[in-house]
């Protein structure tokens, strides 16, 4: 390995986060970051660069029949590969004779892999230009993590490890929200999760294929390859097939430059569907509406089932730039899709929202990030389970434990969730929790907003309020104002079976209530003395997530 130092890369450098993604400069969060360099400061060499290469063989110019040239509008001859190397080629470069593997099963797909690396990249181009499909974050994933010379100059590969800045992509791009104020997000553009899941599930979709290190419980050959898939995989391709490294298929010598295609782990499909604890987030735009619209849209996943909703938490915005409360929320679905496939399924949704990485920890329309995925522990460039940060963070056990009083965290750092929430830093951060959010709700009365019975007992300083159901774009500052509301989905049945507590207008803090950002020592989660029952949990501010005008 060469030697490396860390640097503090200036605010002109991209940052790049712990996972491989890059994020645009960000003056507030220069971060860390390791960059090679030498003790003289020599130019960096990467250590690929240093490894034998095998002689290159140019491709021979292939001069085009008469009927390419009038069937290929803008045929050039660079745009093929010797057919001599690969064989018989069709229009796009892509062997003849695995045209039908590679758009039928994928089991048949990886049995070709061995044949030609360059047709696969063909391929992905062949299948982009001729199925029109929409560009969704699966057929970016698919294109990008190919190894190929052509993938390391993408923009839109985030990083080394070829995992992807998703919404460079041209779909999220058209669907960035204004910012301009005005607090409102336009329509996100129809995104049609299904066909993209159905892309990573259905025979004629393109494999993705994923470079990783091996996944746990897989066997490997000496390689380090998977060298079959483990039970309940049945279909994307798990073997011992390499395919031809970055440079195509040279001949000489023989293995030099053959790369293990390898999937892992997270590509496994459980046996039996499989729990996964998804936690959302939004800050900009109406955050609550965004939010109804993301679970009702995870549902629609093939593959999908929505089990259960957790509490609304307005929170405290944790890391990354000065910015507006978040709404949060946890979602348990019910899955048969492999982590992988989950995580597609739910970067699908996000940038259907609108959802735009720029900054990192920085404002977003939707955040959809997998907490738990059943009970399985794992890492991989694009995926770590469970999150890294979930036992950490407040914003993401408060409501989990809310919905889940003995959910448990496994993993490092892990343990009852209940517990976690209590000692996270930002416990303080979250501002109330409301149950009924999801549905129709009328607005509460402030008799209503007291502690259900429901709630556990490291939540029970947080207010628990009922937000109303929106009427407008943004109606997620609507207030649940005690003094005019009426009647609301609040359970009274809960409440007087956990003898919730009568509330004391006095105790009412209208000014903390309404800033977003106010100080957090004595209210919200933690608060001493016990819940406090806001008469007036004010939304209507600057700082609330539906008035993106706040300068972030
Ligand atoms: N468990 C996970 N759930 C969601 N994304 C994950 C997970 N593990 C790794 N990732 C990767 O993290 C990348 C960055 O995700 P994202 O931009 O949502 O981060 P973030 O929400 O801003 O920060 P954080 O990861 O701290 O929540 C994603 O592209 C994804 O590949
Ligand atoms: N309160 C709050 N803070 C955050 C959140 C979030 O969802 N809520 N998400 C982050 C990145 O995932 C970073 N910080």
């Amino acid at each position: 390995m060469a030697p490396v130092r860390d640097e503090l890369v200036s605010a002109a450098v991209v940052e790049q986060d712990g996972d491989g993604d890059v994020y645009a400069p960000d003056d507030d969060h220069a971060e860390q970051v390791t960059s090679p360099a030498s003790e003289d400061d020599a130019p960096y060499v990467p250590e690929f660069a240093l490894a034998p290469l095998a002689p290159f063989t140019p491709p021979t110019a292939v001069v085009p029949t008469e009927a390419e040239q009038q069937t290929v509008p803008g045929w050039t001859p660079e745009h093929r590969t010797d057919e001599a190397q690969t064989g018989a080629l069709d229009t796009h470069g892509i062997p003849a004779d695995t045209d039908e593997a590679l758009t039928g099963s994928g089991e048949a797909w990886s049995e070709d892999l061995g044949s030609d690396r360059t047709s696969i990249d063909e391929h992905t181009e062949h299948t982009e230009h001729t199925e029109h499909t929409e560009q969704t974050e699966q057929t970016e994933h698919t294109e990008h993590l190919d190894h190929t010379e052509d993938a390391g100059d993408d923009d839109s590969v985030d990083g080394e490890d070829g995992h992807l800045a998703a919404d460079d992509s041209p779909a999220a791009e058209a669907s960035e929200p204004e910012r301009t104020g005005s607090g409102s997000v336009p329509e996100a553009p129809a995104v049609d999760h299904e066909s993209a899941v159905d892309q990573l599930t259905t025979p004629t979709a393109p494999v993705p294929v994923v470079t990783a290190t091996p996944g746990e419980g897989l066997p490997t050959d000496e390689t380090g390859a998977a060298t079959s898939a483990p039970a309940g995989v049945p279909s994307l391709g798990l073997g011992t097939q390499t395919v031809a490294g970055p440079f195509g298929d040279l001949s000489e010598p023989e293995d030099a430059h053959q790369m293990p295609l390898q999937l892992d782990r997270m590509d496994a499909r459980p046996d039996e569907p499989v729990d996964a604890v998804l936690a959302l987030g939004a800050n900009l735009g109406d955050a609550q509406g965004t939010l109804r619209r993301a679970v009702a849209e995870l549902g629609t996943l093939t593959g999908v089932d929505v089990v259960e909703v957790g509490p609304l938490a307005r929170t405290a915005a944790v890391g990354g730039p000065e910015q507006p409360d978040f709404l949060n929320t946890v979602v348990i679905v019910r899955t048969t899709l492999s982590p992988r496939e989950l995580l597609l399924g739910c970067q699908s949704v996000e940038a259907g929202n609108g959802r735009v990485r720029d900054v990192r920890w920085g404002p977003r329309t939707l955040d959809i990030d997998i907490v738990v995925y059943g009970d399985v522990i794992g890492s991989a460039p694009d995926l770590e389970l469970p999150h890294p940060r979930a036992n950490e963070r407040a914003f993401v056990l408060a409501p989990w434990a809310h919905l889940s009083p003995d959910a448990h965290l496994p993993g490092l750092g892990g343990g009852p969730v209940a517990a976690l929430a209590a000692t996270a830093h930002d416990r303080e951060g979250i501002r109330w929790l409301a149950l009924d959010w999801l549905h129709d709700a009328e607005v509460p009365t402030a008799a209503q907003v007291r502690r259900p019975a429901t709630v556990a007992p490291a939540l029970t300083a947080v207010q628990v309020v009922s937000v109303p159901q929106p009427e407008t774009d943004q109606a997620v500052d609507q207030v649940p104002d005690g003094e005019d509301a009426g009647q609301t989905g609040y359970q009274p049945e809960a409440a007087a079976t956990a003898g919730a507590v009568e509330p004391d207008p006095a105790s009412a803090d209208h000014e903390h209530a309404t800033d977003g950002l106010a100080g957090t020592s004595d209210e919200g989660f933690g608060w001493p003395g016990g819940p406090p029952v806001i008469e007036h949990p004010e939304l209507q501010d600057d700082d609330s997530p539906a008035s993106p005008d706040r300068p972030v």
